[in-house]
């Protein structure tokens, strides 16, 4: 391990953020994306964005990670104001970026995969050194919990999980500081899904700060230390894991006001019963009452 993960797992849980978004703003010409974000990403804590389709989520994690520029607003890197021209740029100044299907090359082997641009070549000729690059890439795995037997194995064959969860392991030994999830729980069932949220906890405790896009406030509330809930390109609730319940969680997420107006214009019937958007959520809504018959006149 490098001197400077090092010190990096010795400042974990600093206060003071890693990455400030002040009141940043992204219009693609009269389409704006983002407006009035702001937030903030500490070593060691999990910082959890959630939004439904069109919030805004893709393209807050393309300014972060150097894809595209924001047009409104700051950005600062360790207090000192900056903008990512490109991928390489994020990634040189630590920031990592982990997408849901583009994680790793399906047909490479597990050990190729993770010193894919960053191979590390022995002697004269620069030959490869497998055997070194095997060793590590077997020492990274395993000091966060994932054990592969064959390291030789494409990772296709292996759990959208594993995949995750190499690619997570892969980012942090070449020295993220700032790690961005993109959805990684997605596509997964509820077991694998476990796998990726206890090692967003391993990243965490090992003082990383964790950006973590989703859709699912459960998966978030399980490992999140911040809240913010993106809608319509602005932040419509930011809270730190003290300051919210998983319900409350829910329910903003689902929508709130306008979950709890459309359940009650479901159920159609009696205006005084109060039908509770989680119940919407969890499916527990009574089919609409079938309109009364009209009595045959005499
Ligand atoms: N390149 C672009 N040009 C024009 N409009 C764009 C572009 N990219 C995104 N948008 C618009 O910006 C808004 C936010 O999109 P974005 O993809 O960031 O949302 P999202 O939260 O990631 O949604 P999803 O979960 O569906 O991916 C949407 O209205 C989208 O149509």
């Amino acid at each position: 391990m490098s001197s400077a993960t090092v010190e990096r797992h010795d400042a974990a849980h600093s206060d003071t953020p890693i990455l400030t978004l002040d009141d940043v703003g992204k219009s693609y010409g009269n389409v704006h994306a983002l407006r009035g974000v702001s937030l903030n990403v500490r070593q060691g804590e999990v910082t959890c964005v959630l939004g439904d389709n069109g919030a805004g989520k893709s393209t807050l994690i393309k300014i972060i990670s150097g894809l595209h520029e924001h047009t409104d607003g700051t950005m600062t890197l360790d207090g000192v104001e900056c903008r990512f021209p490109s991928p390489r740029a994020a990634q040189a100044s630590g920031i990592a970026t982990v997408y849901q299907d583009l994680a790793l090359a399906p047909l490479m082997s597990v050990w190729r995969n993770f010193f894919l641009g960053n191979e590390i070549h022995k002697g004269l000729f620069r030959t490869l050194d497998i055997a070194r690059m095997k060793r590590i890439c077997d020492e990274e795995l395993a000091k966060m919990g994932i054990i592969i037997p064959d390291l030789d194995r494409p990772v296709g064959g292996l759990s959208g999980g594993q995949r995750q969860c190499i690619a997570i392991a892969r980012a942090i030994y070449f020295g993220a500081r700032v790690i961005i999830l993109d959805e990684p729980t997605a596509a997964l069932g509820v077991k694998q899904s476990g796998v990726v949220l206890r090692y967003i906890v391993k990243a965490r405790d090992a003082g990383l700060g964790v950006i973590f896009i989703t859709h699912n406030p459960h998966h978030a509330h399980l490992v999140g230390n911040h809240f913010v809930i993106l809608k319509l390109g602005r932040v419509v609730l930011d809270a730190h894991r003290d300051e919210l319940t998983l319900e409350q969680l829910t329910t903003e997420m689902a929508g709130g006001q306008e979950l709890a107006e459309l359940s009650h214009e479901l159920r159609g019937v009696d205006p005084g019963k109060v039908v509770t958007p989680a119940e919407v959520e969890h499916g527990q809504v009574e089919a609409p009452a079938r309109p009364q018959e009209e009595e045959p006149s005499a």
